[in-house]
């Protein structure tokens, strides 16, 4: 199994060029954020290419504070268009996989209308450069109000617009909280996921506490053939290298 590190909540004490020499040094395979957008691209790239490792993926902007994404907010396309525009230009510039579309806090059928809309744009754009688009459903705790909650939320949408490089964000930490049935929703929903996501639950600390038994959730992963890094995305609560022992056993 390979591990990528979620910078938005892995080291955070350091700038995220150091952020991903700190991944490298602990053994991840891959790296993503979340918002790396006050750090210039240059000197992200420099750092992926001295380390070698991949950028994954980075998320569209969340828009003013207390907003949570743009795309599915009626009457804010021009906004919504123009994070994307801004998230595919720091990937161009990064060489980063995939971007997450974020929905925001919206309901509704013009909430939907909208995310399909912008979802459009988006895969048409990213498609020119060969990148993925991403959506994830998030939980109703930590982001109430937030339009996109749920797996088959995400796949009827994606079903429904119909571009190859549109896929699913599948945050076993969200999913774990809005609908559980882990393994069988994995391997169901196997073609349609573009990234893999994990954290404990439900503090969203490190994997190796909680509710959720990672070690059979990733050896169930790694036998239906995925072979991607796994995002690790939790909070550590302290020093990330205090938290990595989960790791560990994948290092051998
Ligand atoms: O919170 C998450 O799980 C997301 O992956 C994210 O990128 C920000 O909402
Ligand atoms: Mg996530």
């Amino acid at each position: 199994m390979r591990f990528s590190a979620n910078l938005g909540f892995l080291w955070t004490d350091l700038s995220l060029p150091d952020a991903i020499r700190a991944a490298k040094a602990a053994g991840f395979a891959a790296v993503e954020c979340h918002w790396p957008y006050d750090t210039p691209a240059a000197e992200v790239r420099a750092a992926l290419e001295e380390t070698g490792l991949p950028m994954l993926g980075l998320n569209t902007s969340r828009g003013n504070p207390g907003e949570n994404g743009l795309s599915a907010l009626p009457g804010r396309g021009a906004k919504a268009r123009a994070a994307v525009d801004q998230a595919l230009d720091y990937a161009a510039a990064t060489d980063t996989g995939a971007v997450h579309v974020m929905a925001g806090f919206a309901q509704g059928p013009e909430a939907h209308a909208a995310f399909v809309e912008t979802l459009t744009y988006a895969t048409a754009r990213a498609a020119e450069a060969g990148r993925t688009i991403l959506i994830e459903p998030l939980n109703r705790y930590d982001a109430p109000g937030y339009f996109l909650t749920t797996t088959d939320q995400a796949t009827s949408i994606i079903a429904e617009i119909g571009a190859p490089n549109l896929k699913l964000m599948f945050d076993c930490y969200h999913v774990q909280l809005m609908e559980g049935d882990l393994s069988h929703r994995l391997e169901a929903l196997q073609p349609q996921v573009g990234h893999i996501q994990f954290a404990g639950v439900p503090a969203r600390g490190r994997p190796d506490v909680g509710e959720v038994n990672y070690a059979h959730v990733f050896a169930h992963i790694r036998d239906l053939g995925y072979t991607m890094p796994l995002g690790a995305e939790y909070k550590p609560g302290g020093p990330t290298e205090d938290t990595l022992g989960w790791l560990a056993p994948y290092l051998r």
